[in-house]
């Protein structure tokens, strides 16, 4: 599983400064490269390859110097790892660029249809599709509003998008919501995949509604175009996102430290300590630990200068990157009978290197506690989850999946424990039911 895309638009002073900022804020949802797209008089873009610290230089950013601006970081889904975006594309005599997080479900059909038609398209992500989408059926219909309305009718799957075009910025959410995606008003208009790269500028914040859209040029207009049922990603709470962030009303970091109390009482065990799997597995440990009463201490150390595992390419490096991302601090293990908490497991790459590492450091028990069900599905929605043969939880039971990774126990979260966790109803679980919402596949 890898992480999906950040994006940010704003139209203030400063807006490419600012972009940069919020890229920073929002690094962690993408990590393969950065851009970020103003308007001066013509679309311009800086984008490349790497974290956002690693594209932009400060001489370079003073050219962009605008009050209009969107970027992004990417993790790709979807088309060439070259591809960076802000992507830009053209349709109907018209220029756009685009920032997107999440996946398009009908993307090969739909350009098929396009390239019928005569549209050239020039990458090879998903992304372009929304755009060629958007300027057709603006040129059809003359008015920002109803071209949206046509894309959410034809354009199915998860987006969170941002457009750039003739001096105006439209933002939009999908239908029902997958990714996130807020607003923020102050000294200006600013949009981000999650408010905490949001609060660097402003304190007014508030989520976008799913079929929602926000139209940027003189004044600031929006208006709620679609109403389905809403499914917004559950694994944006146990994993994604960062826990400082608020998402549709759930604090992140409050339903991470449930998703462990949850688990503490479905699933206890008779251990010394509660060692959490950091980053992500912090908050459901101390849960955990909360209502175990079993003492909580950081075991395990983070080299804080690798990133998410989950971006190597091949297992190999996947594995050389849990070495050297993790070590154990032996004092706190030696002897004792542990409890190990993370947030997930896909593959098994970095709990299996674990209880191997915790085992070498002394540890009499190992105990193995995951807060979120089983991944047994792939996401077509926005997340990199691997073909079903890699996960590890897909074919067989926990029991088989306790041996692989070599634990003396282990458990999951259930889908109820989870649901009571996150407190919402509309969440999209497909990942953990395999039961995918029909609007997505409707076409
Ligand atoms: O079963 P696997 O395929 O090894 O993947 C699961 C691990 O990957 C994620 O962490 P990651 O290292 O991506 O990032 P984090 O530091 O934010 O927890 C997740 O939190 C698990 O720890
Ligand atoms: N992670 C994402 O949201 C990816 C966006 C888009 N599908 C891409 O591959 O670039
Ligand atoms: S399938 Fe899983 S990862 Fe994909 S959107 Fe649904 S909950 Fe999120
Ligand atoms: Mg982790």
């Amino acid at each position: 599983m890898r992480e999906k895309c950040g994006i940010f638009a704003t139209k203030a002073e400063n807006a490419s400064r600012k972009a940069y900022y919020a890229l920073m804020a929002l690094q962690h949802r993408g990590q393969e490269s950065a851009g970020i797209s103003v308007w001066k008089h013509k679309i311009r873009t800086l984008s490349g390859r790497g974290l956002v610290s690693e594209v932009f230089r400060g001489s370079e950013l003073a050219r962009l110097r605008s009050n209009m601006a969107i970027a992004h970081v990417r993790y790709s889904t979807s088309g060439s790892l070259n591809e960076t975006q802000p992507l830009q594309t053209f349709c109907c005599g018209k220029e756009i660029a685009v920032a997107h997080n999440g996946t398009l479900t009908n993307f090969i059909p739909l350009k098929g249809e396009y390239e019928k038609r005569g549209v050239k398209f020039r990458h090879s992500v998903d992304s372009e599709l929304l755009g060629i989408s958007f300027l057709w059926h603006l040129k059809e219909t003359g008015d920002e509003f109803e071209a949206m309305k046509a894309v959410f009718n034809e354009v199915k799957g998860a987006y969170s998008v941002a457009f750039l075009f003739n001096g105006k910025i439209l933002v939009a959410r999908d239908p029902l919501g997958f990714r996130p995606l807020s607003y923020g008003i102050g000294d200006g208009h600013y949009f981000a995949s999650e408010d905490s790269a949001l609060r660097l500028f402003v304190d007014e914040i508030r989520d976008i509604k799913p079929g929602e859209v926000f139209l940027i040029s003189e004044d600031v207009e929006s208006k709620v175009l679609v109403n389905e049922s809403h499914y917004h990603c559950v694994f944006e709470y146990i994993y994604f996102a960062r826990p400082d962030s608020v998402l549709d009303g759930v604090s992140v970091y409050k339903a991470r430290v449930k998703m462990g109390q949850e688990l503490a009482r479905e699933s206890p065990a008779s251990a010394d300590v509660v060692i959490p799997v950091p980053d992500s597995g912090r908050a459901a440990a101390l849960g955990f630990s909360q209502v175990s009463g079993i003492p909580y201490a950081e075991g395990l150390i983070k080299n804080r200068y690798i990133g998410r595992t989950f971006i190597m390419p091949g297992q190999f490096y996947r594995e050389l990157k849990v070495k050297l991302k993790l070590s154990p601090v032996r004092d706190i293990i030696d002897g004792k009978r542990v409890v190990i908490v993370d947030d997930s497991i896909v593959r098994g790459t970095t709990m299996k290197r674990i209880v191997a590492m915790l085992r070498n450091a002394g540890a009499r028990e190992v105990h193995v506690r995951i807060a979120s069900p089983p991944i047994k599905h792939p996401c077509y929605m926005g997340i990199d989850i691997p073909t079903r043969h890699e996960l590890i939880a897909a074919f067989g039971g926990i029991e088989k999946v306790r041996k692989v990774i070599g634990a003396d126990s282990l458990s999951y979260l259930t889908v109820e424990g989870l649901k009571k966790a996150v407190g919402k109803r509309d969440l999209c679980l497909a990942c953990l039911t395999g039961n995918y919402p029909e609007w997505a596949f409707r076409f």
